[in-house]
């Protein structure tokens, strides 16, 4: 497994299936060793999520939108849903991690996040979790988390096909 640097990224982000698209501006979002994604919008969760084995009784909490002010949006201390702007393509002999920017963690605030499949397409959701008790405010399309990705030894035969394929890819 090898961490991709932004030589290979940039390889990666031309041709037919780019390894992201939408980028609100490319330079400043590919970095020496990962991708920035950037803020599309901001849910409030209603309701309690169901976790199980199987996912026969998987329930997700509907998330309901919340709006920004001139750009801007002003959070108050809790926790919130995020969807990003770009739309992420996952090959076969790639997956990815991630992290909050460190500046969203010095501003008390932090980003919970899972694995990124090799075969994954989406614009992808994090959890976003404001610990400062005096808030937090974010503007539209704000830098706030970082894939990293990495090759894998062998390519998987069979892609990511599950509930999140192709997510939130209506958008626009
Ligand atoms: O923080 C994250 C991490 C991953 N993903 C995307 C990429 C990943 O490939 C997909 C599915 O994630 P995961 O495999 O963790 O889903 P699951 O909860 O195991 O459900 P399922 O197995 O039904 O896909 O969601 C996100 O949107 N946010």
């Amino acid at each position: 497994m090898a961490m991709l640097s932004r030589k290979e990224l940039n390889k990666l982000l031309e041709g037919e299936q780019p390894l992201v698209e939408g980028f609100v501006d490319k330079e400043l979002q590919v970095q020496p060793n990962g991708i920035e994604l950037t803020l599309e919008s901001v849910h409030r969760l209603n309701g309690k999520g169901t976790i199980d084995f199987d996912n026969s009784k998987r329930q997700i909490p509907e998330s309901i939108p919340l709006d920004f002010y001139e750009e801007w949006i002003d959070l108050e201390k809790g926790i919130y849903k995020i969807i990003f702007n770009e739309i992420v393509n996952i090959p076969k002999n790639i997956a990815a991690l991630a992290t909050p920017r460190s500046s969203l963690i010095r501003a008390g605030a932090t980003l919970e996040t899972a694995v990124w499949d090799a075969g994954y397409r989406g614009r992808s959701e994090c959890l976003l979790v404001v610990y400062n008790p005096d808030g937090l405010k974010l503007q539209k399309n704000a830098r706030t988390i970082q894939l990293v990705f990495y090759t894998l030894h062998t390519e998987v035969d069979e892609g990511y096909n599950g509930k999140y394929q192709n997510e939130n890819t209506c958008l626009q």
